[in-house]
């Protein structure tokens, strides 16, 4: 189309355009990203985009500050788009019991959304949450858990008591914002994520991963599942489990476009994807 329109010369344009609809539409967007408009010219996929720390952090900046999201608004959009992620990997008829384990920071909220819907669609989750954050945000999200009679414990379990009380663990620890090494109240929850053989679905990314390089030792988390929000970090090109899903569907076309995220496209109705 917009070949066409380029043949037809300047003169003839805004006729062209008023006359064709799609053919307006493309000629803006060819304005707007020469990249998406080279895409469409050479009729392939551009590479789904892989942020470092840094781009992920402008990206959430952006969303809050530029489109005025509010974090509640996402989190609740991310922690339900892992929970249908863990139900697709894991029936709750076969893993049932989910220890979702959540940090200090937004990954730990994410956690938090993620067990109340996990709840709703028939899974019995229990949560450790070490260091709740005294924010109202976070309280709200403890409370709704709470009214909903959803456990938790306040020691972190041995290797041998999950073996025996769970058949996954949900790892809300750390996300991009995660500095390593791993801080002392965090270290006992780390270590049974690593020694476990139990499943573990980790949201955005691996946690005690640097969110570039990835593993930091071998003896580092090894999850089955990663659920990417947004778009996925640097670290997810070392995963190696069996299931990596995109969430997090709230990211708008135009930022989509400048950070040339060239997101895959979520089927019908769907809030995650498989990568
Ligand atoms: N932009 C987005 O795009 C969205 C992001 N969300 C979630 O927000 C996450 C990022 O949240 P935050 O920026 O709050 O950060 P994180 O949740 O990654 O963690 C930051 C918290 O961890 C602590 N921390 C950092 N390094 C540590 C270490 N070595 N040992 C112990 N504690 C450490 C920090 O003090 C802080 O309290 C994402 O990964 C994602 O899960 C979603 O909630 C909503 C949408
Ligand atoms: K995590």
């Amino acid at each position: 189309m917009s070949l066409i329109c380029r043949r037809l010369g300047s003169s003839l344009r805004p006729i062209a355009r008023t006359l064709h609809p799609l053919l307006a539409r493309k000629s803006i967007e060819a304005q707007r990203s020469p990249l998406k408009n080279k895409r469409f010219y050479a009729g392939k996929r551009m590479d789904l985009k892989y942020l470092n720390q840094k781009e992920a952090i402008a990206v959430d900046q952006e969303l809050f500050n530029e489109y005025k999201f509010s974090v509640d608004q996402l989190m609740e959009l991310a922690g339900l788009s892992c929970a249908h992620a863990v139900a697709k990997c894991f029936s709750a008829e076969k893993h049932p019991r989910i220890l979702v384990c959540c940090g200090p920071g937004n990954n730990g909220g994410d956690g938090l959304v993620a067990a109340r819907h996990l709840a709703l669609m028939g899974y019995t989750p229990t949560i450790y949450y070490p260091k709740p954050t005294a924010k109202p945000l976070f309280e709200n999200l403890s409370h709704q858990c709470q009214q909903m009679d959803i456990c938790d414990v306040k020691e972190c379990p041995s290797v041998e008591s999950a073996a025996r009380d769970y058949d996954l663990i949900l790892d809300a620890l750390f996300g991009f914002s995660f500095k390593p090494p791993v801080r002392a109240d965090f270290v006992a929850v780390v270590e049974l994520m690593q020694q476990t053989k139990l499943p573990i679905a980790s949201v955005d990314i691996p946690s005690g991963w640097d969110v570039e390089k990835g593993k930091l030792t071998e003896c580092d988390v090894e999850p089955a599942l990663l659920i990417s929000l947004t778009a996925p970090k640097l670290c997810a090109r070392q995963f190696r489990g069996e299931h990596h899903y995109l969430g997090g569907r709230f990211v708008p076309p135009a930022l989509q476009r400048k950070y040339e995220l060239n997101l895959p496209v979520y089927p019908g109705n769907e809030l995650c994807v498989k990568l």
